[in-house]
């Protein structure tokens, strides 16, 4: 079998500064999935043409566009940007640029030209699953980002928020609490489904 080699993290981008390339069809999906995930996501957009909609989003969610084609100037005090422009020249200069200033960099419609891939995403209040085919089939993440919206249950929110209150409970050392922890939490996982309760 072939091996996915990303290392996924959450990343905090309410605070972390994001610039989206790009203002058409490709950079209002990748703006969608963002937004739905993180709705204060910091995000500056820069183009010199917006879908009408993304304007309307900006208004609503008060993220700043741009109308300019890119410069480099614009990657200033930016963490993370996205190309999605439909000039491919312009999305490898993004790139060529991030990488010089040390910037993540995803170009979205391609692979090679990505530090970073934007994954299908499960949110139930704070449980958050993130999915990757290694960038070689975005439709099988959306399915199986599907999948366990369907099969995670609507309640598991609860299970962290109550073995949260637990575990400020403990007393003991580090060790104590985990063995207190995996002893309470050993009947969860079943074979077939995910429990919720104890
Ligand atoms: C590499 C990656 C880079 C990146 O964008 O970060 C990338 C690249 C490309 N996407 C393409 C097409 C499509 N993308 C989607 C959908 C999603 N694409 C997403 C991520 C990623 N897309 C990254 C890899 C993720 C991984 O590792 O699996 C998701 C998961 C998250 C998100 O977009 O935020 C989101 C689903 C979210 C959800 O629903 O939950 C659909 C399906 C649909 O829209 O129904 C199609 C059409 C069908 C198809 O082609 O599969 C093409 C072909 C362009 C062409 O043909 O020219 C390329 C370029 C290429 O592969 O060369
Ligand atoms: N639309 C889709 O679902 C898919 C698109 N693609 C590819 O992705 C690329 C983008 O596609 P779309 O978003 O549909 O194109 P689009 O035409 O909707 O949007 C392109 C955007 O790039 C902006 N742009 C052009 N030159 C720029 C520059 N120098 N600086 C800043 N912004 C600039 C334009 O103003 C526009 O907002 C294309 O190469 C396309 O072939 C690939 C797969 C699917």
């Amino acid at each position: 079998m072939e091996r996915n080699e990303l290392y996924p993290i959450f990343l905090k981008v309410h605070a972390l500064d994001t610039l989206i390339v790009g203002g058409g069809n490709v950079a209002i999906e990748k703006l969608l999935f963002l937004l739905k995930s993180s709705p204060n996501a910091q995000v500056t957009m820069v183009a010199p043409i917006f879908r009408p909609d993304i304007v309307a989003l900006s208004e609503k969610h008060g993220f700043k566009i741009i109308e300019d084609v890119y410069d480099a100037g614009y990657l200033v005090g930016k963490h993370m940007v996205i190309a999605t422009t439909d000039d491919v020249d312009v999305n490898i200069k993004v790139y060529n640029d991030c990488k010089e200033r040390n910037i993540l960099v995803n170009v979205a419609d391609n692979p090679p030209y990505c530090d970073f891939y934007m994954g299908g995403i499960v949110t139930k209040g704070n449980v958050k699953v993130a999915i990757s085919t290694n960038g070689k089939s975005p439709t099988t993440a959306k399915r199986l980002r599907q999948f366990f919206e369907d099969v995670i249950p609507e309640d598991v929110d609860e299970l962290v928020q109550n073995l949260n209150k637990y575990r400020d409970t403990l007393k003991g050392n580090f060790e104590d609490k985990v063995k207190q922890l995996n002893e309470v939490t050993k009947n969860l996982v079943s074979r077939k489904k995910i429990k919720t309760q104890f």
